[in-house]
């Protein structure tokens, strides 16, 4: 079989998280060497993994050099490719959002609207660009454009952009953000209408490898049904009830009359043989949104379901992958 790539991030905030994804997906990676920055998926024949920074991971699969990537979402609106087809846009972890951020001392700076203005006023009033330190030029651009915002320069700027406003060598930033602390402790503040781009790990592919390589999409298909039916388990849980009653069908019956415990088709219900086979006891199984397990498990003692058992699912696989049938959807329009 030919050998295709999956080039994933090599260090970084989504480094360690996107091995242990994978892994939580039955995806585990072997490295021969800790040092080397290659591996492969013993679950998947034929595809190699290769380790690169996050830009790198985006650049490596515009130009086909791998022909999968996972990286950040962030990073593939940075360097926007027609070669490159995002996958799958959320993968569940690296949740971070690319914000502008001004001087907490702008007290009359609120929003977009008031930017605009200082913009303005810096170019009236001190004959000079408001400049925004940042390494996401890209789309830094065209936020600032679309919100009127025409009179400003970029200043590159490769590391800690938080302290550039303080050190003085730009007036503001836009930058990623998490949890908000690294833009606290530079007093700066977030615009609420300055969000440019909310992020977290994405899977992306070369189009054109996809297109004309039908053992990479079988491949990539492999991948996504397995981290489908993963992400699918995490909202689900198998519950199981001792219940007593008439029959099989009046019970069934019962718990159909919920929407929490109707599971994804119904309950399966057994008969249970218990010493006195003059109680008619029912082992009931039904598959429950992690959302409503509470409410499900309330409603089966409230019918009389005894000694809820719940399991989480580890893997839940649909009638397909619904990621690979969208993608499919995709290829074949563009
Ligand atoms: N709190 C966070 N801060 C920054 N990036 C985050 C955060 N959480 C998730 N991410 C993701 O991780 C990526 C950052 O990875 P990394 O730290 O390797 O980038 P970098 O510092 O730009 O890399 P390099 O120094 O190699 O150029 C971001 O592009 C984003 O997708
Ligand atoms: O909102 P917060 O939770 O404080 O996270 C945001 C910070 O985290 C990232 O830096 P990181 O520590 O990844 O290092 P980097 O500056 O080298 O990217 C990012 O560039 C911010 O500086």
């Amino acid at each position: 079989m030919n050998n295709f790539t999956l080039a994933l991030p090599s260090k970084g905030a989504i480094a360690d998280p996107t091995i242990n994804f994978l892994s939580n997906c039955g995806l585990k990676i072997v490295k021969p060497n800790p040092r080397q920055y290659t591996g492969d998926i013993p679950a998947i024949d034929g595809l190699s993994v290769l380790f690169q920074r996050v830009k790198d991971v985006a650049y490596k699969v515009a130009d086909g050099t791998a022909q999968l990537g996972i990286t950040g979402y962030d990073v593939v609106c940075e360097n926007p490719n027609d070669d490159t087809i995002v996958i799958h846009d959320k993968l569940g972890y690296g949740q971070c959002s690319l914000v502008v951020a001004v001087p907490e001392s702008w007290v009359d700076v609120e929003n977009m609207y008031d930017l605009a203005d200082v913009a303005i006023d810096m170019r009236d009033n001190q004959r000079r660009n408001l400049r925004v330190a940042t390494t996401f030029p890209h789309q830094t651009r065209q936020f600032l454009h679309a919100h009127h915002i025409h009179h400003f320069t970029i200043v590159k700027a490769d590391g800690a952009i938080e302290a550039a406003p303080t050190i003085g060598y730009a007036d503001m930033i836009v930058d990623l953000t998490q949890t908000g602390t690294t833009l606290r402790e530079n007093h700066l503040k977030m615009l609420p209408d300055g969000v440019i781009t909310e992020s977290q790990a994405c899977l992306i592919g070369n189009k054109k490898a996809l297109l004309s390589h039908p053992e990479l999409m079988q491949m990539t298909k492999t991948l996504l049904e397995y981290i489908d039916a993963a992400m699918n388990a995490r909202k689900i849980y198998q519950v199981t009830v001792d219940i007593q009653g008439e029959s099989a069908e009046s019970i069934a019956h019962r718990i159909l009359q919920d929407n929490n415990t109707r599971g994804l088709i119904g309950p399966t219900i057994a008969p249970i043989y218990t010493q006195n086979s003059s109680d008619k006891w029912f082992t009931a199984t039904v598959t429950v949104q992690h959302s409503n397990l509470l409410a499900a498990t309330n409603y089966l003692r409230s019918i009389g379901g005894r000694h809820a058992l719940v399991m989480p699912a580890r893997y839940v696989f649909m009638e397909s992958s619904h990621t690979y049938d969208a993608l499919e959807v995709k290829l074949a329009s563009s």
